[in-house]
């Protein structure tokens, strides 16, 4: 089953959710205005008519944006969920099909209230485009200039990962510049550090390794998972897990992994197509990568060299 969603977003960067109405699958959820796709009906053209009869207004397809494309099976009914950002239209949305419908910030959706394949697509919505990442043998002084430069340059997500330091040392200089990565609205995601993740209430990158290992998810919805993966095996096992977002790696050659084969863009296109989470490229990789990336189905790019400059 293939179904279309519209993430309707207004001048003031709200977007438009949508209560499933009572007595059909999903129920009193919350999800994006859009439908199955009728018999022969091309994709964009479904999502005009469903915009139209859900909600009353009249869309240019050819204005929407390409958001993420999250496959999904809910056991009882197998789909794959295609969004696009719509940011023109004609009419005033009203409520013809739903229970209800609401204006809110990206940042002030309850994930727990949305249909469970709608999260991907409000990850996908305010996740930045970088995701920089320590180098490995800095020491926590260097790491902490690096951040703090990070951040002033507009970084919102960046990774704290220190192999080479002892696990309290790394934790005492993520705590310290939690204040500041606050202020600017940023995230930090600890390597692996669960227990230290939990205790500062940041988030956490998992490995490869903690990912096979996991049973749940490690933190509550809301303080970011991210997973490091390198196979559609582990995607779909951070996907399970209910992961916020993955990176897949090495796209290309890199100084950090230098054994590891790069997959290339064809196939990072092809895993982080049929991912059903978001995707940032990581391998070699950095900001002048962007555009590349963007056109092979990631949310944007990881890395630590060329992020470091
Ligand atoms: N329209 C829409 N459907 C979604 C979203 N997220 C999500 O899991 N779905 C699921 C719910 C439904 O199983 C299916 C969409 O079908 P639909 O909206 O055309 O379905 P419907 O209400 O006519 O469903 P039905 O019970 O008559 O089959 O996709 C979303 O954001 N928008």
């Amino acid at each position: 089953m293939h179904v279309m969603a519209g993430v309707l977003v207004d001048g003031a960067g709200r977007i438009l959710i949508a209560q499933r109405p009572p007595g059909k699958h999903l129920a009193g959820m919350w999800e994006f205005p859009g439908g199955k796709l009728e018999p022969g009906e091309a994709p964009l053209a479904a999502l005009e008519r469903e915009l139209d009869e859900e909600l009353g207004i009249a869309v240019d397809p050819l204005s929407f944006v390409d958001l993420i494309r999250v496959p999904w099976n809910y056991g009882e009914r197998a789909m794959l969920l295609e969004a696009v950002v719509v940011r023109a239209w004609s009419g005033e949305p009203r409520a013809l099909d739903a229970a209800a419908i609401a204006w809110r910030l990206p940042h002030d959706i309850d994930p727990a209230m949305l249909a469970p394949a709608d999260r991907p697509i409000l990850a996908a919505l305010w996740l930045p485009e970088h995701y920089p990442i320590t180098p490995a043998d800095a020491s926590v002084a260097t790491a902490s200039t690096l951040v703090r430069a990070a951040l002033a340059r507009g970084e919102r997500l960046v990774q704290w990962r220190l192999p080479g330091v002892a696990q309290d040392d790394a934790r005492a200089g993520a705590a310290a510049l939690l204040p500041e990565v606050a202020r600017f609205g940023a995230q930090l995601m600890l390597s692996r550090d669960i227990d230290g993740a939990r205790q500062l209430g940041t988030g956490v990158q998992l490995s490869s390794v903690q990912l096979r290992e996991l049973t749940e998810r490690p933190l509550p919805l809301g303080q970011l998972v991210g997973a490091s993966c390198h196979d559609p095996d582990e995607l779909a096992l951070a996907s399970t897990l209910g992961c916020d977002f993955a990176t897949l790696s090495p796209v290309d050659a890199t100084q950090s992994h230098p054994d590891a084969p790069p997959l290339g863009w064809p196939r990072f296109a092809k895993w982080a197509e049929n991912a059903s989470l978001p995707v940032y490229a990581l391998g070699g990789l950095g900001p002048a990568d962007l555009a590349v990336a963007k056109m092979h189905a990631a949310q944007g790019v990881a890395g630590i060299s060329a992020f470091c400059a």
